[in-house]
């Protein structure tokens, strides 16, 4: 078996290394420009990065065998997600490795801000001893505005309280227990522009956030406020808080993420004390790039061992434990998803999903995806995976109907069953487990059968007839395919049946034809499980 190979494309902490290391080949290659990596990503099962290397759509398309990309830190938006959904790519990022180094950086900017030490520092080394002219201001007692209470946020909360301030904050998406918890009373974002003293960012930059803060909303706020971005470039309109420094219209900023990184040349590099830049250090302490590098490369290792990852961030809703509960349940849906795509057709129009007894009280989020996978399986091979089953159904235009009935299941642990509706007319399979893991097909087509899944699978609907199973065995035989099990199905005797034949060897061209014509034999689906 070939090694599986990494590609490592920004500087990360050794011990990362390590990890992928037990797994896989590793080749470190920083700083590459676009066209080199889009030359050499096709050799690689996986790619890990931080903030600099932007792996762009023309990468994950040129990246034919990628299985997965790792974000050593928390911003993925240097990575095309929706390109690598689509192209089934796990994309792994690690939400919490660097929380503490970059709350404590924005921390720092606030207390460098109020005390100018860069510039008190710079002062000195000049050989100058300007005490008057650095006087600063305590943070104690005033006001600071949180603009997100996510887990950095909250972090940086906490400790200012320790120092006194009062606390304000801004989130659409957290509830008041979280900010009474953290003792944040929650304002709108005009109010926050208006009350603060200190206002610190920590909030993705997305459409609505971009130039949050911008040449309007800088007029609202006090003439001595202090800004702090540790976020992401693009929050602030940097033209705009230039032009607000430069004329002494706030107090001072600080500012760690850029629209553009490196910065180069910028209005903001020629402004004086009043503002701090650093060059994106938010996640650069030893501890975060340890926290980072061993979280997300012990993502990468897994998924290349065929495990789950426990931050994906476009597998929604999967985290490894319910994935790893569910195993057997997922191999269920996408064995059942396989045999209900293939007998109503190629072109599925709709797909309905039925938890029944004791597996109704599970998820149904994974159990949607597993079906999706298999019912995709025939049509897209390997390219379809737990990634991407969601979206290519949905650019298909399958409809996805999921239903519980915790009411209706013969076995213990439940049952799940399937029904799509396609170009072959409408079919159904419903399926359990048997002790833990192995899989029954237990109903097709409405009919009750007890049959394990095969390769070669061989269904007839026909009249429950004496002979009929002779024939198409004699059929079967003359052509040499041999029958390695046999069943029928029926709901009474002498009415209409099923016969699920399970096959060593595939069916020739052309011989459903033939067990159609066969007395009594309404019609014949065969299912490749292989
Ligand atoms: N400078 C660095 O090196 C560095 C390091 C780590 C993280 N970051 C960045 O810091 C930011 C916060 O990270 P986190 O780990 O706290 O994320 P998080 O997901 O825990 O928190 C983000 C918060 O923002 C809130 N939010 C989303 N949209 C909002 C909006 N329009 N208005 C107000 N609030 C909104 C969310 O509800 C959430 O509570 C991210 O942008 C991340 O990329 C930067
Ligand atoms: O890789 C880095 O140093 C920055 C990481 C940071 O911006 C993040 O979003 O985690």
């Amino acid at each position: 078996m070939t090694m599986a190979k990494v590609l490592v494309s920004d500087p990360i902490d050794q011990a990362g290394i390590e990890i992928l290391s037990q797994v896989a080949q590793v080749d470190v290659e920083t700083k590459l420009p676009l066209e080199e990596l889009v030359k050499i990503i096709p050799e690689y099962d996986a790619l890990m990065l931080r903030s600099g290397t932007k792996v762009t759509k023309e990468v994950i398309e040129a990246g034919k065998s990628l299985k997965i990309i790792g974000r050593a830190g928390v911003g993925v938006d240097n990575i095309d997600v929706a390109a690598a959904t689509r192209q089934g790519i796990v994309v792994v990022n690690s939400p919490e490795g660097n929380t503490i180094a970059a709350a404590e950086h924005a921390l720092a900017m606030i207390l460098s801000l109020s005390r100018q030490i860069p510039a008190a520092n710079q002062s000195v080394k000049a050989g100058k001893w300007e005490r008057k002219k650095f006087i600063g201001n305590e943070v104690y007692k005033k006001t600071l505005g949180v603009v997100g209470l996510g887990k950095i946020g909250a972090h940086v909360a906490t400790v200012a309280r320790a120092m006194g301030m009062k606390l304000i904050a801004y989130d659409p998406f957290v509830s008041n227990e979280r900010a009474e918890r953290l003792h944040c009373r929650l304002v709108d974002l005009d109010l926050l522009f208006q009350e603060s003293d200190y206002i610190t960012l920590h909030i993705p930059k997305t459409t609505e956030t971009a130039n949050l803060i911008n040449a309007e909303s800088l007029a609202t706020m006090k003439p001595t406020v202090r800004i702090v971005n540790c976020a992401r470039g693009g929050i602030i309109d940097e033209s705009a808080i230039a032009e607000a420094l430069k004329e002494n219209k706030i107090g001072g900023a600080a500012l760690d993420v850029y629209a553009n990184e490196p910065l180069g040349e910028s209005p903001l590099t020629e402004l004086g004390p009043n503002t701090v830049l650093t060059p994106h250090l938010g996640a650069s302490t030893e501890e975060a790039q340890v926290n980072v590098a061993v979280d997300v490369a012990e993502q990468i290792r897994d998924v290349l061992l065929g495990l789950p990852a426990r931050s994906a961030v476009n597998i929604p809703g999967l985290n490894p434990d319910v994935m790893e509960k569910m195993r057997p349940y997922l191999s269920l849906a996408e064995t059942l998803g396989n045999m209900v795509g293939q007998l109503a057709g190629g072109r599925i129009e709709q797909l309905t999903v039925r938890l029944q007894g004791e597996l109704a009280s599970q998820d149904s989020q994974p159990i949607v995806i597993g079906a999706l996978k298999g019912l995709l399986s025939q049509a897209l091979r390997e390219r379809v995976n737990y990634v991407n089953a969601s979206i290519e159904a949905e650019e298909r235009g399958i409809r996805v109907i999921e239903t519980k009935d915790a009411s209706d299941s013969d076995y213990s642990g439940g049952s799940l069953y399937l029904e799509a509706e396609g170009s072959k007319g409408k079919h159904s399979v419903m399926g359990a487990l048997l002790g833990d893991s192995e899989i029954r097909i237990t109903n097709l087509d409405d009919f009750p059968i007890n049959v394990p899944p095969a390769g070669y699978m061989l269904f007839t609907l026909h009249r429950d007839m004496p002979g009929i199973i002779g024939n198409i065995g004699s059929l079967l035989g003359s052509y040499n395919v041999n029958i390695a099990s046999m069943q029928v199905g029926r709901k009474i005797v002498r009415g209409d049946a099923v016969m699920v034949l399970s096959l060593d060897d595939p069916l020739p061209e052309g011989i459903l034809d033939e067990i159609t014509k066969v007395s009594g034999i309404t019609d014949a689906y065969t299912v490749k499980l292989s």
